[in-house]
């Protein structure tokens, strides 16, 4: 793949692919209204109106139900190590042309075997074009991977989620984890999902969309954040330095740039500096090209790699002033 000289100047991101809190309180309405017709509508058969009756009950438990860890500890590695959480979604993504080639199981191989520490799904088939029984199918591509190195991969069910039964369809579609948007919810209703979520026996990845929000979802006791905003990564540091305390995994989304290149590596690079666990990122795997130099493996190696901004640009590929940070006992870990 390509990749400009460092760090020019972003272009801005197309409005389609802005982060969900754009599109927050209407759209929270509307999946209100998605969710009561879909559950007024399942059969008889359906496990969900079950599982969701035995919430009450799971939120009553002494002491109440803590979130799980397997997503937390998959993404919170060594210092000088940055995850990556590689989400799937067909709409707006290069994957969208590839037909087949895109399906659940091909990509999911791909992001594991290429290194990611988390598989997402965007279950709103409206904004990801995919659905819950893509969740699941994720699922279970990563449960062939068992006993393997890697092994199977938590998959994050990345759905604007306003209601409980979003997070119990969630468990049953097998995932380790949901998304919960801090903008979208506000904190009262944050905070009842959060909840909802750790009786399921499911972590949350809270998005947050600046620091008051990242502040309101710690205190809320959220165990994973993932700052959503346009700022430079040196703002966004001062918010993780600040505002994200030891303990609480730091993630930052890296939305795509409209165009063939690949600033999202170096970008991924500056967030390991600033400390970041993880990077979540979607069509930048996907918008280089389907060649396995350029497809989705290839570029989470590129953000895991231990190159540095000051020395090394992503296009250089002789590895000439590598500035790894490690030591040999590290690696060997
Ligand atoms: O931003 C949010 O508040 C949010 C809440 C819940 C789930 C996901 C959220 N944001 C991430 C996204 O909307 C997409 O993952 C993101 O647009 C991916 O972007 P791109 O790679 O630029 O297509």
């Amino acid at each position: 793949f390509t990749s400009p000289a460092l760090l020019p100047p972003r272009s801005p991101r197309s409005p389609a692919l802005l982060p969900l809190r754009a599109v927050s309180v209407l759209a929270r309405r509307a999946k209100e209204a998605e969710v009561a017709a879909l559950l007024a509508s399942l059969p008889v058969t359906d496990p969900l109106p079950a599982l969701l009756g035995t919430l009450p009950s799971l939120l009553s438990a002494r002491p109440p139900p803590a979130f799980p860890s397997r997503l937390r500890d998959s993404l919170t590695k060594r210092r000088g190590n940055l995850s990556i959480v590689a989400e799937y979604r067909l709409k707006g993504t290069g994957l969208a042309e590839l037909g087949g080639s895109a399906a659940p199981a091909i990509v999911s191989k791909l992001i594991r075997v290429g290194g990611a520490a988390a598989a997402a799904v965007m279950a709103d088939p409206r904004m990801g074009g995919c659905d819950y029984p893509d969740v699941a199918a994720f699922v279970a591509e990563n449960e062939t991977a068992r006993g393997g190195v890697p092994g199977p991969l938590p998959v994050v069910s990345s759905d604007l989620v306003v209601t409980e039964a979003q997070v119990a369809r969630a468990k049953l579609a097998g995932a380790a984890a949901v998304t919960l948007s801090a903008a979208a919810l506000g904190k009262e209703l944050l905070k009842t999902l959060l909840e909802a979520a750790a009786a399921f026996g499911l972590e949350a990845v809270v998005f947050c969309g600046s620091e008051e929000e990242v502040v309101g979802a710690v205190g809320l006791g959220a165990t994973i954040v993932c700052i959503a905003a346009e700022e430079d990564v040196e703002v966004k540091k001062e918010w993780r330095e600040r505002s994200i305390p030891e303990g609480v995994c730091a993630v930052c989304l890296i939305s795509s740039a409209p165009d063939a290149l690949l600033t999202e590596v170096e970008e991924a690079w500056r967030l390991r500096d600033a400390g970041f666990n993880a990077a979540w990122v979607c069509d930048c795997l996907y918008k280089a090209g389907a060649d396995p130099a350029e497809q989705a493996g290839a570029i989470i190696g590129a953000m895991k790699a231990k190159s540095s901004v000051k020395w090394f640009s992503a296009k250089g590929k002789s590895g000439r002033g590598e500035g790894a940070k490690e030591y040999l006992g590290d690696i060997m870990m």
